[in-house]
């Protein structure tokens, strides 16, 4: 399988927080989703990747290309969405097509307008004019309409309502059409992700704590409810995090259908991206 990104042992440590021995594969032709709570080292991450910080050891291969300096025929094949703010203020569309088009030799200034329009961006107005959304959404025109091959996105969806949100969603699913191509984004939405991503990657206090493909995470693991001293009796082997309430327990269990099929009449339910994040964000190991 044709890899659009690789990431090896990737360390940074800043005075406060580090980034340890990260790594993790984004194959041609897919979405992966990059998940963690805040300030879990997701921005940090994707900075690494584009060399925007200098990292402290650890290999990067993006499209085919070890731990180069990025150099420009490398960065015209990615699309980048940091925050809304990419653009000066006082820059109309028009403008920006201008610009990007001097940057990039594949820009595509017809397929700018059209998402442009598509979007429903004001053209004459400055960026400074436009809302938090709207500089979202033309963000996201600009990373799409030089036609890159790989899209590195850091929270793309958020603050745009559910209907624009879904637009989005929409565009990023043509563009993973083509089996080339590939996006890595990061996002808190994770009903976003479980709608579009193929792969996850759960990145907890600055570690891969789960890298997968999302429909085996989802599918495989389960949450068991029992009792605090039914947590004596537990099959440890697949139990992955604990979660403890008033009255009962939550057990993250590895494979929801085995530990059925092992522990008959036990309660085993499905679990969702969100369920996997809190468990590894507000529960403990066993
Ligand atoms: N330049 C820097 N100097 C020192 N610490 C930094 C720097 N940049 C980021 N950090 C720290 O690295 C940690 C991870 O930050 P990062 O922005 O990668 O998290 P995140 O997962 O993207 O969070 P969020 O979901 O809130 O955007 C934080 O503790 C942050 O304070």
């Amino acid at each position: 399988m044709e890899m659009a990104l690789e990431v090896k042992n990737l360390n940074k440590a800043y005075p406060d927080f580090a980034l340890k021995d990260l790594s993790f594969s984004l194959p041609c032709g897919s979405i992966m989703g990059l998940i963690g709570e805040n300030g879990a080292g997701k921005t940090t991450t994707l900075k690494a990747i584009l060399n925007l910080i200098h990292r402290d050891s650890g290999e990067i291969t993006l499209l085919g290309h070890r731990d180069g300096g990025l150099e420009n025929a490398i960065k015209a094949q990615i699309g980048v969405v940091f925050d809304e703010s990419c653009f000066h203020d006082n820059l109309t569309l028009r403008h920006i097509s201008t610009v990007m088009g001097g940057i990039y030799p594949n820009w595509d200034p017809a397929y700018f307008t059209r998402l442009t329009r598509q979007l429903s961006l004001p053209e004459g107005k400055p960026v400074k004019a436009l809302s938090k959304g709207m500089k979202t959404k033309l963000c996201i025109a600009a990373a799409l309409a030089h036609h890159p091959r790989l899209l590195l996105l850091d929270e793309p969806t958020s603050g745009l309502d559910p209907i624009v949100r879904e637009e989005i969603l929409d565009l990023f699913m043509d563009f993973i059409q083509d089996e080339r191509k590939a996006i890595l984004l990061s996002s808190h939405i994770t009903s976003d992700l479980d709608k579009i991503a193929d792969y996850v990657t759960f990145i907890h206090e600055g570690q891969v704590a789960l890298s997968d493909n999302k429909d085996e995470l989802t599918g495989k693991m389960g949450i068991l409810k029992c009792s605090e001293q039914a947590l004596a009796t537990l099959d440890r082997s697949q139990a992955l995090r604990l979660r403890k309430g008033q009255f009962s327990c939550e057990v993250l269990v590895r494979d929801k259908n085995a530990y059925r099929i092992h522990h008959p009449g036990a309660v085993v339910e499905p679990a969702t991206l969100e369920d996997i994040m809190l468990f590894y964000v507000r529960g403990r190991t066993l």
